[in-house]
């Protein structure tokens, strides 16, 4: 293999307004085309079909459906109105919780196709202060006759208990591997893709739980090449093979610093993996990797030390490696 051909593949992001990114192509317009959630999708169709939409709060992990379920609402209540009675909005926005409340009073006070309410769907609620949430609050319960609020957040514990006994919470989880495979097989067959059943695989491993990865991870594949197999998938999406994760923990174990160190090298350099890459799909394996119960109990407590430091800043391959020493001397 040449040096040019050692190269690992750059990410490849589907450049938007060139092609269609596929995350958009294929959301989910309709509740029911909704992949996973069994036990939120039926009671969100409920209050659609009894015209009874309370405020909701949809909480959990990134590219879970969140933001999907709250504008399949909207075209449901509204059909081809919903644009004009869905605002949409990000908590986060860098001009303060002004200009969203300021946003908010104009939606709230105009109105559209004659609809008793209008639906403001606010995005990343667990980024604004409790300051700021109490301004919310008010702002909910001014508008409450003709507005209904949909928050999302990854975690509805940093949501203040006065709007979480507002809404009606629904915790959306990662998606599982069917779910992920369906929606993959879907997209690859409408695209006229080919995917190896081991690319499909990769694809729902590299994901994580995560729709948008694993679409996003998808469309950069098929642009590689004719097929998309597992070693496009992993290459594309800087994943490494959960096999080469668990050959660096075993040499370490074995007490083999050298090859365990050479193996992170390879994850860090070859592969391109950040060191908090590395650390998750550490944790993400370490009860299916084939070493003793008490060595799998020892990595978990290093990795949840290696993953505080790196979080407050220390050098990621310095923590990775102790990490690896440290199991390494057990073995002495
Ligand atoms: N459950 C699902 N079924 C089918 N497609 C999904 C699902 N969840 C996510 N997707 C796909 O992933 C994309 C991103 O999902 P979405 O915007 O709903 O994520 P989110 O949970 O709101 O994430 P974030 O917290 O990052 O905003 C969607 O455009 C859609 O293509």
């Amino acid at each position: 293999m040449s040096e040019a051909d050692a190269e690992p593949a750059e990410p490849t992001e589907p450049t938007p307004g060139r092609t269609e990114v596929w995350i958009e192509k294929y959301r989910p317009q309709r509740l029911d085309e909704i992949k996973g959630h069994e036990d939120i999708v039926p009671r969100l169709q409920r209050y659609v079909t009894q015209d009874d939409l309370p405020h909701l709060m949809f909480a959990g992990p990134a590219g879970t459906g969140k933001t999907t379920s709250a504008t399949a609402i909207a075209r449901e209540v509204y059909g081809d109105d919903w644009r004009e009675n869905f605002l949409e909005l990000n908590a986060s926005d860098q001009r303060g919780i002004d200009v969203v409340r300021d946003r908010i009073k104009d939606f709230a006070r105009s109105s559209f196709g004659g609809y008793d309410h209008r639906i403001i769907f606010l995005d990343e609620a667990d980024a604004l202060t409790s300051d700021a949430q109490s301004a919310l609050r008010r702002t909910m319960e001014q508008f409450s006759n003709n507005t209904r609020f949909i928050l999302s957040c990854n975690y509805s514990s940093q949501i203040i208990d006065p709007i979480q006994s507002r809404c009606a919470v629904f915790r959306f989880t990662e998606l599982g591997e069917t779910a992920i495979e369906a929606q993959v097989r879907d997209i690859a067959d409408n695209e006229g893709i080919e995917v190896t059943d081991d690319g499909v695989d990769a694809l729902v491993y590299a994901a994580d739980g995560d729709m948008r990865k694993a679409i996003n991870g998808l469309q950069a594949a098929a642009v590689m090449g004719e097929v998309v197999d597992e070693e496009t998938v992993f290459a594309i999406t800087s994943t490494a093979r959960p096999e080469e994760v668990e050959a660096m923990v075993e040499h370490a174990i074995d007490g083999d610093f050298t090859a365990a160190r050479a193996a992170l090298e390879e994850l860090l350099t070859d592969r391109g993996l950040a060191g908090g890459d590395v650390i998750d799909q550490l944790h993400r394996s370490a009860w299916t990797f084939d070493i003793p119960e008490q060595a799998t109990v020892r990595l978990l407590e290093r990795l949840g030390e290696a993953d505080y430091r790196i979080t407050e800043g220390a050098n990621e391959r310095l923590q990775l490696e102790a990490l690896l020493a440290s199991l390494a001397l057990e073995n002495e």
